[in-house]
């Protein structure tokens, strides 16, 4: 009988501040596409993005957050790599890490409208298959996409944004219940998102 194929699954972002919303992408798409693993990989330079926290707060904020699920892994291949954060490089990196595994990239529903501008879309579809999932407020635009590059998986609502926690932490809002608490603490100790803030790292 032939062995079972390892399923990895990667959950990119800039997670700035990570939160439940992608915790539950990542564990709802485990469960469906039964994933041995997610790698979260918090972005290094995302290029369509500006103001970003420190790359080193981003990725020790996913450490803590994935810490307690025995299936959630974090990673650095993006954070280590300079220039701007490609997703096909994040994908040639963990097929050369990991060649005999099937890999299923996770993404929101948001991202999917510009996935085919993405650099070097094709080849990407050519080493994992992408996974969309629901996302309250955003419509899924998959034109242009097959079934055999796309899944769409309908995950619980959370309607919770990285931006909407920044916007609350930097008024002297509670993030409690939105992001894990370790990561409320990790924010707090850091006196991220704050007009003050310190960014040493
Ligand atoms: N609440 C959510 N439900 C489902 N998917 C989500 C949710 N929040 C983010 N995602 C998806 O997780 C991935 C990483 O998202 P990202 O780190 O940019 O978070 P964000 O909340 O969209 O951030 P920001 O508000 O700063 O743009 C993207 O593919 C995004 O679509
Ligand atoms: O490869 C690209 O051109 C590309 C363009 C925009 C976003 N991405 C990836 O999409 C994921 C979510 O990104 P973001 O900026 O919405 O946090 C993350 O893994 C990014 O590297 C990738």
């Amino acid at each position: 009988m032939a062995e079972r194929r390892r399923r990895v699954g990667i959950m990119g972002g800039t997670f700035d501040p990570i939160h439940n919303g992608h915790l539950v992408a990542g564990s709802e798409v485990a469960q469906y596409f039964d994933l041995d693993e997610v790698y979260y990989v918090p972005t290094g330079n995302p290029y369509k993005k500006t103001g970003v926290t420190p790359a080193e707060h981003r990725y020790l904020m996913t450490v803590v957050a994935t810490a307690s699920n025995p299936r959630f892994k974090t990673s650095r291949v993006d954070i280590d790599r300079p220039g701007p954060t490609y997703t096909v490089d994040t994908l040639r990196d963990f097929h050369r890490l990991l060649p005999d595994a099937d890999l299923y990239f996770i993404t929101g529903a948001d991202a999917m409208a510009q996935i085919l501008e993405w650099k070097d879309a094709e080849e990407m579809f050519k080493i994992a298959h992408f996974v969309a999932v629901t996302r309250p407020g955003h419509d899924l635009d998959l034109t242009g996409l097959s079934p055999e590059q796309v899944s769409v998986l309908q995950i619980p609502a959370l309607a919770i944004s990285s931006t909407d926690c920044r916007a609350r932490v930097r008024s002297g809002m509670q993030v409690w219940y939105l992001v894990p608490d370790g990561v409320v603490q990790y924010i707090a100790k850091n006196r991220l998102y704050r007009p003050d803030q310190q960014r040493s790292l």
